[in-house]
């Protein structure tokens, strides 16, 4: 048998395509054909058991050899093999609709994954690290004629009688001079851990030695011997393979360290099993991620029938769930398509939509099952939860019986749980529920004191998502207005009607007024009497709480640009009803009342850590000449 011929291809240049466009990520040449492999072994077991195949099965494996004096990399299954006309039909009409259509996509494509899938030219990967490709094979008929194929990259391929003598294809690689790189077995070893650790099919790439105990030496100590065995790079049965009946915590546990050696254990995982109206399995973790941002994302790997894909889930998880950690695998996710194809895919749409369902039904049942435990959980899971409530509508829809608030006594709340708490005490006088929160309970200590001494509750909101759960609650929650404890003094910062009455004249007003405005030299202060109660500090700094969100939003690039470039303005509130403000009345002395206007300014400054530098060396000095 010799044949010689032409592959038929109607674009002559196509490897030369091949091997230079898509150079970027050239590994996956491996992946594609040790895929075939596995495939072809997957239909043998699928013929044997449709009772087409009655011959002897056999261990289906696969392996990777690489020879690195000849410098060829072989990829040998026992699968079905081909003939010379199933070569014919398979490999050398490439199956694809129209080359020019190809042509025409290559120039869009941004990377080697785009073109071969979308393709069908798996195989011909092969092309991007071989300067020559030999198909070695023999197919599972009876009767079948082993063949050869060999091809050096041009349209020429030649067919000659094959060697093998068993069932199954060798694919020689004949690895070019721009790539050897891959002829060393560190780096395959590294591709096929990447691409090809939970293949379905053993996958054998050379030998391992292991030292096992054997027996005790004369002095009574434990003897070693090296043990020399295949070298199976892959977990044949992952567990999201498994049905969740069979699986324990410790193999959740297990299965998490094997892809997360350096991570802390998971909180909680989910298992994701489907079958209509889409295919999907697979196992989500929750992370411990505490109140940090910079964690890493793309942390979540997508396989496709237990070949890996990419770690680029986008689209596929909603946007915050890609904190999660674990692995998706669905073939019915069209891997190689363009982004904006990939957003548009009613499955991947759907999928997108069993997932958050999931992850919510999850949360919820934790929630109902174990109080105690969820919310020892919540400083690390608040953060999904909140980013989930502010970011999608599905999610929110049912996180809002499950999304806490903490005050800062620490105790927490569900929403409807603290609006309970809080109605009495925080409704304005226009029945307008407020709810007063702190971003830094440090600093804003003084606002907080004052605040619970009015009866009022203080929420913590200091994680990094909370600006914009803050005004998402506005949003959602019914005649409700959140306000940072330190917008305004305690007395207005929940308008009632019981607001305490002036003891000040208009002329006295006026008086103490200027006193102030002369002490306070500082710009963008801006000083206002106000009539609050007689314990209240003498003097309040707030910042207004419109203009602070809007700066904060600017800061975060939120585009309120214009707001950020405002100068800082703040409000100095002078309590008219405080002692000190009658003896600033009732000393006549110029220097005395500045003194001691500049002393209650600079300890409303001090309590919220704005007195620094000269300021606060000024400040010291004064103290030290008023003692
Ligand atoms: N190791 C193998 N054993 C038996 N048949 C094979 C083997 N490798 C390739 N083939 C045959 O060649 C065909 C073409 O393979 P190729 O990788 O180019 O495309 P594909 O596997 O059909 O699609 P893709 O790899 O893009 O998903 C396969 O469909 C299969 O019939």
């Amino acid at each position: 048998m010799q044949e010689k011929g032409t592959i038929s291809i109607h674009t002559e240049n196509i490897f030369p395509i091949i091997k230079k466009f898509l150079y970027s990520d050239n590994e996956i040449f491996l992946r594609e054909l040790v895929s075939n492999a596995v495939d072809a072994t997957q239909k043998m077991k699928r013929l044997s058991s449709l009772g087409q195949y009655n011959g002897e099965l056999g261990e289906l494996q696969v392996e990777v050899a690489l020879d690195e004096t000849a410098k060829t990399i072989t990829i040998s299954d026992n699968g079905i093999g081909m003939n010379a006309d199933e070569i014919k039909k398979y490999i050398n009409q490439i199956a694809f609709s129209g080359a020019t259509e190809f042509m025409e996509k290559f120039k869009e494509a941004k990377d080697a994954n785009e073109i071969i899938g979308r393709f069908g030219l798996g195989f011909y990967s092969a092309f991007m690290v071989a300067d020559q490709v030999e198909i070695n094979t023999l197919s599972y008929q009876e009767g079948a004629e082993p063949a050869r194929w060999t091809c050096d990259g041009s349209t020429e391929f030649e067919i000659t009688e094959g060697t093998r003598t068993t069932r199954g294809t060798d694919i020689i690689l004949h690895i070019n001079k721009d790539s050897e790189e891959f002829v060393s077995k560190q780096k395959l070893q590294e591709i096929l851990d990447k691409y090809a650790k939970f293949l379905p099919v053993p996958i054998k790439f050379g030998e391992r030695t292991d030292q096992v105990p054997d027996g005790e030496d004369e002095e009574g100590k434990p003897k070693y011997m090296s043990v020399v065995s295949d070298n199976i790079i892959n977990e044949t049965t992952p567990i999201w393979t498994k049905a969740p009946s069979e699986l324990k915590d410790e193999d959740y546990l297990q299965f998490y360290k094997e892809l997360y050696p350096f991570s802390e254990e998971p909180l909680f995982w989910i298992h994701l099993n489907v079958d209509y109206p889409f295919n999907l399995t697979g196992v989500l973790y929750f992370p411990k991620v505490k109140n940090d941002f910079d964690f890493q994302r793309n942390k979540i790997k997508l396989f496709s029938r237990q070949v890996f894909i990419t770690d680029e889930v986008k689209d596929i998880v909603p946007e915050f769930l890609m904190l999660l950690h674990g692995v998706i695998d669905s073939p019915d996710i069209p891997l190689n398509v363009s982004r904006s194809f990939l957003q548009a895919d009613s499955n991947v749409k759907k999928i997108n939509t069993y997932i958050t369902k999931k992850v919510a039904d999850k949360l919820s049942e934790i929630f109902k099952a174990d109080r105690k435990a969820y919310e020892e959980k919540w400083s690390d899971i608040g953060l999904f939860v909140k980013y989930g409530y502010v970011s999608d509508d599905k999610f929110n829809e049912k996180a809002k019986d499950f999304v806490l608030l903490t005050n800062t006594a620490k105790e927490n709340y569900t929403l409807n749980e603290y609006k309970e708490k809080v109605t009495a005490a925080q409704t304005d006088k226009d029945g307008q529920l407020v709810y007063l929160y702190t971003n830094e309970p440090e600093k804003q200590d003084s606002f907080i004191q004052s605040a619970t001494k009015k009866g009022y509750d203080v929420l913590v909101m200091n994680s990094p998502i909370d600006n914009h759960f803050v005004s998402q609650l506005e949003q959602k929650l019914e005649k409700t207005s959140l306000k940072r404890v330190d917008a305004d003094v305690a007395d207005k910062l929940i308008k009632k009607d019981d607001a305490p009455a002036t003891v000040l004249t208009d002329d006295q007003v006026t008086q103490v007024k200027t006193v102030f405005e002369k002490a306070i030299t500082k710009p963008g202060f801006k000083v206002e009497l106000e009539s609050l109660n007689p314990d209240e500090l003498p003097v309040t700094v707030t910042m207004d709480e419109f203009m602070r969100r809007m700066k904060d939003m600017a800061q975060m690039g939120g585009g309120m640009s214009f707001y950020g470039n405002l100068p800082d303005n703040y409000k100095v509130v002078v309590n008219g009803n405080h002692k000190l403000i009658s003896r600033i009345l009732e000393t006549g002395d110029e220097n005395e009342q500045a003194q001691l206007a500049k002393q209650a300014f600079d300890l409303a400054l001090l309590s919220q850590g704005l007195l620094t530098g000269a300021e606060l060396t000024e400040f010291v000095n004064r103290s030290v000449s008023l003692i």
